[in-house]
């Protein structure tokens, strides 16, 4: 194996060391950062995910509370909690868990959070922001992505960046966000011919395709970095990536894993906007 670790789960628990001591000073001026997290039907992953965010809410001395409703819960019964997360003075974020079922309009819910509390990062006002550069709360996982490369130490700037992806929540904003480090930018996507000359341009080559093990050591130019986002869960039980970690590792520069690469720094970006959420909300920084 060539490739160093980007150990994930060590830098996200550095960055939750520095989210406590500011959560601290905010509690010694009476503000204590409450999460809201939706959950609508039970999505056994779904139900993983969100049972981890409440763990590291309550492990920081968030407020955190986890709305579990049916799954045929009606549209507007969801906008009615909304609206009444939206002016709730306990509640700084509010995280909707994705994919809601077929018969609820997502966009319609996202649009509904008001967007000071829109920790997601979802609302388009929020993703517009990204867009221009203004001071929006970043979407966890891409702005997860740029910590782990920055506090390991790797230059973004000048770098060819290719994103293979273009979701809304991962891929679209992660390749924005490294544009904004400077990087130059390659988005592929399902329809791209050649996909593997591409790739293995890329200095930083970042997955979010959500097909386990499919990129391996032919998309990967030898010392890259490559960050995989997929989390998959096998027939097995066993968690995997879209990476193929044995085959790429031999080539690549630095890697993440999965488990304890991206995983644990979405979470720890959730932690960091809910409490950047509720300063700004309360006129602090
Ligand atoms: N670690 C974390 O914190 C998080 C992990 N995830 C994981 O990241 C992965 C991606 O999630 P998400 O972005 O929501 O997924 P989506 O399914 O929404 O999007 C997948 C994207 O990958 C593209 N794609 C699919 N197959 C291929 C292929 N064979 N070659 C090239 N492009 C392909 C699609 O292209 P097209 O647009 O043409 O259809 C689409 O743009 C999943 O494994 C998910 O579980 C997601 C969020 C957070
Ligand atoms: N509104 C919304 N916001 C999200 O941020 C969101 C969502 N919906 N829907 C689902 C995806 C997926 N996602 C993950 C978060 C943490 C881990 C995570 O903690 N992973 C650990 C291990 C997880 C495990 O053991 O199952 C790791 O990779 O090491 C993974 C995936 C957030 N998502
Ligand atoms: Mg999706």
């Amino acid at each position: 194996m060539a490739a160093s670790i980007i150990d994930g789960k060590q830098i996200a628990s550095a960055i939750r060391e520095e989210i406590r001591a500011e959560t601290e000073a905010l509690k010694a001026r009476g503000i204590v950062p409450g999460l809201a997290v939706v959950l609508v039907g039970d999505d056994p992953a779904s139900k993983v995910y969100v049972g981890n965010k409440e763990k590291a809410c309550q492990a920081m001395g968030f407020h955190s509370e986890v709305h579990r409703l049916p799954a045929e819960t009606p549209q507007d019964d969801l906008l009615a909690l909304i609206e009444r997360l939206n002016g709730d003075p306990a509640i700084h974020g509010i995280l909707v868990q994705l994919p809601l079922p077929k018969h609820i309009d997502e966009k319609a819910v996202i649009d509904a959070i008001r967007v000071d509390k829109d920790v997601d990062g979802f609302h388009p006002v929020s993703t517009g922001n990204l867009m221009i550069g203004d001071d929006s709360l970043l979407p966890c996982t891409p702005a997860g992505c740029i910590e782990l490369l920055k506090r390991t130490g790797i230059e973004i700037a000048g770098k060819h960046a290719v994103v293979i992806g273009r979701s809304n929540i991962v891929g679209k904003p992660a390749a924005m966000l490294l544009l904004r480090e400077h990087a130059t930018v390659t988005i592929c996507h399902s329809r791209t011919a050649n996909l593997e000359e591409i790739a293995r341009q890329a200095d930083i080559l970042v997955v979010a395709i959500g097909k386990p093990k499919a990129i391996d050591a032919r998309y990967v130019k030898p010392g890259a970095v490559v960050l995989d986002v997929g989390v998959n869960r096998l027939p097995d039980g066993k968690l995997a990536g879209d990476v193929d970690f044995e085959s790429a590792s031999e080539v690549a520069g630095w890697i993440t894993p999965v488990p304890g690469g991206v995983g644990p720094m979405t979470i720890t970006m959730l932690l960091r906007n809910t409490l950047t959420a509720a300063k700004r909300i309360h006129g602090i920084g």
